[in-house]
C-alpha cells in the first residue's frame, strides 16, 4: 500500500513538473531542473507566459506572513482585492484570529516544490516575499539567515520568473553600511553592509534587478526604514526598541533602551509602509525609473522619541543599557533616508510624522491604562 502511494506521489510530482503540464510527457523523477528555469534558458527567452489582466484582481501570496508586517499587509490587500484572493503563508502556526480572517497555508520558502505547487494550484499572480531573518537574529544565527534570506530568495525568484508573477521583495535601511553616505542616504551609493541581513538584502536587490533586466521579471522592491506597529511584535531587529518603548510606557512606565540616546535612524509607521507597498505594486511599470527605491517618513533618536512620549506619558522613565551588537549595527546604518525618487516617480508621500505616530500608538495601546496608572 505504501509502495503504491509512493509510486503515485512520484508520478503526480512528475506530471506537475512537466513543462507542458500534460500527461503526454515521459514519466521521470520530478526534480527542480525539469521545469524551465532562468538558469537553462536562452538570452532572448521571455517569462511573460502568464498574463495578468489589469481588470482582474491579482491572486496574491504572502510568504513569511506571520511576522510584524504580514498580517497587516494581508488585511490591506484583502480589503482591496477580496478576502479569498490573498493567501497568507508561514512556517509557524497562525493564531486563531489570523487563521479565521482569510486563507492561510503552510509554506517553507526553502521547499521549492511546495512553493511551486502553491503558486500553480492557486493561480498566484502577485507574490509578496516577507520571509526573512532580521538584523539582530541574523547575526545570532548566520547559517540560518544565509539559508532563509539567500537560498529562499533564489527559490522565490525562480518561481516568480517561471510563472510570470509580479514580485515584491522588501529591502531595508540595513542594506547600507558604514561606508555609505549616512545623512542622507540616496538610492544609489556605496552599499557595503556589515551584517548577514544587509548582505542578503543587497543580494536580493541585485538579483531581482538582474532577473528584471535579463528575464523581464516584474520585480519591485522598497527599502523600508524601521517599522513601528502597535498590534504586531517586531521579529528581532535593531529598530525594535521603537516599538517596545510604547508597550513598556503603557504597561510599566519604565523603559530600558538597548541603543544609545543619540542613535538616529529612519523610521515609519506601519500603515505608511503597507500603503507604500501596495502603491508601488500598483504603479504603472513605465512610471518606475528604478526597481529598488528608498522610502522614508521620519528620523529620530531614542532620546527624541522619549521626549515626544513624555508629552503624553510624563511619568515615563527611560534608562539605557546598550547592546553592543545592535549599537554597532545601528551606527553603520543611514541616519536619514533620501526617498526623493519614490516621491517623484510614483508619488510616494508619508502620512505619519513623529507626533502622529506617538498619538496613534498610544491611542491603540490604550492611554486609559496610563491615566489609570498615573492616578
Ligand atoms: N519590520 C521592519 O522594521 C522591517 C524593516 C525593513 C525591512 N523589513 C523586511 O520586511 C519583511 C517582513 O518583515 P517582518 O518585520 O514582518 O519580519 P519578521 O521577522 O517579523 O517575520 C518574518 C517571518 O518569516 C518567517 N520565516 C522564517 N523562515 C521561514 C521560512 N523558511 N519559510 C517561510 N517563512 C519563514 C518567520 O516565521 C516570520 O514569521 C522582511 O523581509 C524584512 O526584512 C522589515
Ligand atoms: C530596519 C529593519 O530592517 C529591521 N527592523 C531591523 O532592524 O533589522
Amino acid at each position: 500500500m505504501t509502495a503504491i502511494r509512493n509510486l503515485s506521489r512520484v508520478a503526480r510530482q512528475a506530471l506537475l513538473s512537466s513543462p507542458a503540464g500534460c500527461g503526454c510527457q515521459p514519466l521521470t523523477v520530478a526534480v527542480r531542473s525539469i521545469s524551465f528555469s532562468p538558469r537553462q534558458v536562452t538570452s532572448d527567452a521571455s517569462f511573460h507566459s502568464v498574463s495578468f489582466s489589469e481588470t482582474d484582481h491579482p491572486k496574491v501570496l504572502i510568504t513569511g506572513g506571520l511576522g510584524q508586517l504580514g498580517v497587516g499587509l494581508a488585511k490591506l490587500l484583502r480589503k482591496r482585492f477580496g478576502k479569498n484572493n490573498v493567501i497568507l503563508s508561514d512556517i509557524r502556526k497562525p493564531p486563531s484570529n489570523v487563521f479565521h480572517s482569510g486563507p492561510f497555508i503552510y509554506s517553507d520558502i526553502l521547499d521549492y516544490k511546495n512553493l511551486r505547487e502553491i503558486v500553480v494550484n492557486n493561480r498566484i499572480t502577485w507574490l509578496f516575499h516577507y520571509s526573512a531573518l532580521l538584523s539582530a537574529v541574523g547575526e545570532a544565527n548566520v547559517a540560518l539567515a544565509r539559508s532563509v534570506n539567500i537560498t529562499g530568495l533564489h527559490n522565490i525568484l525562480d518561481i516568480a520568473a517561471e510563472h510570470g508573477l509580479r514580485l515584491f521583495v522588501p529591502s531595508t535601511i540595513g542594506a547600507f553600511g558604514p561606508t555609505s553616505p549616512r545623512n542622507p542616504t540616496p538610492d544609489l551609493c556605496v552599499q557595503r553592509p556589515r551584517t548577514i541581513y544587509g548582505v542578503s538584502k543587497v543580494h536580493a536587490e541585485l538579483m531581482g534587478e538582474y532577473y528584471h533586466h535579463r528575464y523581464g521579471l516584474d520585480f519591485r522592491c522598497l527599502r523600508y526604514p524601521g517599522i513601528i506597529s502597535a498590534d504586531s511584535q517586531p521579529g528581532g531587529g535593531t529598530t525594535d526598541y521603537a516599538v517596545q518603548i510604547f508597550h513598556d510606557a503603557i504597561k510599566t512606565g519604565k523603559f530600558e533602551c538597548n541603543l544609545k540616546p543619540d542613535t538616529r535612524l529612519p523610521m515609519m509607521y506601519i500603515d505608511d509602509c503597507l500603503r507604500a507597498t501596495l502603491e508601488v505594486m500598483e504603479a504603472p511599470a513605465d512610471t518606475l525609473s528604478m526597481r529598488t527605491y528608498n522610502i522614508n517618513a521620519m528620523s529620530f533618536t531614542p532620546e527624541e522619541l522619549a521626549q515626544e512620549l513624555h508629552k503624553q506619558v510624563p511619568e515615563l522613565e527611560v534608562t539605557y543599557d546598550v547592546d553592543n551588537v545592535r549599537q554597532a549595527i545601528a551606527d553603520s546604518w543611514p541616519m536619514n533616508f533620501d526617498d526623493s525618487n519614490a516621491r517623484r516617480d510614483w508619488g510616494w508621500k508619508h502620512d505619519y510624522d513623529m507626533p502622529e505616530l506617538v498619538q496613534t500608538m498610544l491611542n491603540y495601546l490604550g492611554t486609559d491604562t496610563c491615566v489609570a496608572r498615573a492616578n
